[in-house]
């Protein structure tokens, strides 16, 4: 599905500085090919769109972030960074046959991550040995590490997320099965996985994604993905300044509808109760984890 066209003004108005902490670039395919190895082959959406996107919501910043279907091929987000005038950090995907040569570009960029991907219906596995080493040569640069799973899997990977040497940030809470109770041991399990390990942060994005309910964020409606409220609002709320949010536009592999990103955006102060929340979520932990050199 192509992206939503011509997105309403959001009606919450974000505070000054906030960064979308997960969006992507995707080609445009005639100058930056889709990898070989991708699942899926999304609709393009360039860096000047993107930008777009962000000026029109209100946005300050981006946090751009490798998708699977550009593989390891990190010349699309590249790019965007390095014409982004400052405006836009990146987390890549590194194979271990990488260069510190290569790191050095990529962190010169902008590049502040590394993202490992858990998701079969997006990648093929990775042995976690590899993973283990690609974690030990960024984490001299100050990167962290994204990894993106379903919640199914977080028991038979505890022990590889918990042994990482870095901030670990995960995407989407861990894609929680929101039909099961908030209450329940599997959304306790991820609950347990941030409160024993202080380095891990979450991302509190992708209602679009998890919803089962809805309704969807369009036609207006200000009270979008009912379902999705309770988990993200406990994350917000337990662990404050681990907590992330992003857009996820041109949001890939959707196939139930495109959201209104300005709806998107409205559907923050559902999960983020107070000023103090919205400032930490959008503006402070954004701000120490991708811009720390401009934190007092
Ligand atoms: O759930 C997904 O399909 C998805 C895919 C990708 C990617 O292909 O990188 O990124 C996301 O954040 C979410």
């Amino acid at each position: 599905m192509d992206w939503f066209s011509g997105p309403s003004k959001p009606r919450f108005q974000l505070p000054p500085g906030s960064v979308d902490a997960h969006c992507h670039v995707f080609g445009p395919g005639a100058e930056f090919p889709y990898a070989p190895e991708r699942k899926y082959t999304p609709c393009d959406a360039s860096k000047a769109q993107l930008f777009a996107l962000r000026d029109h919501l209100g946005f300050a910043r981006n946090v751009i972030v490798q998708a699977t279907c550009h593989g390891a091929d990190n010349r699309a987000l590249v790019d965007a960074l390095l014409h982004s005038d400052g405006k836009a950090r990146g987390v890549a995907t590194v194979r271990r046959s990488v260069t510190d040569e290569e790191l050095q570009a990529m962190h010169a960029a902008g590049v502040r991550g590394v993202r490992f991907n858990f998701v079969k219906r997006l990648v093929d596995f990775t042995p976690k040995d590899e993973l283990m080493e690609i974690a030990a040569r960024i984490a001299p640069l100050g990167w962290h590490v994204v990894i993106y799973f379903e919640a199914v899997d977080l028991p038979e990977l505890w022990d590889f997320f918990t042994a990482l040497p870095t901030t670990v940030v995960v995407d989407h809470m861990g894609r929680p099965d929101v039909k099961k109770p908030v209450d329940g041991p599997e959304f306790a399990l991820f609950m347990k996985f941030m409160r024993e390990h202080p380095n891990v942060w979450s991302k509190v994005s992708c209602p679009e994604r998890l919803s089962v309910s809805g309704p969807p964020a369009l036609h207006g409606e200000q009270a979008a993905y009912r379902d999705v409220v309770p988990f993200a609002r406990q994350v917000v709320e337990s662990f404050p300044d681990r907590v992330l949010w992003g857009t996820d536009w041109p949001h890939p592999n959707l196939k139930d509808h495109m959201p209104d990103d300005g709806l998107l955006v409205d559907f923050i102060p559902h999960i983020a109760t107070t000023a103090q929340l919205q400032h930490k979520l959008l503006v402070d932990n954004p701000m120490r984890l991708y811009w720390p050199e401009l934190v007092k």
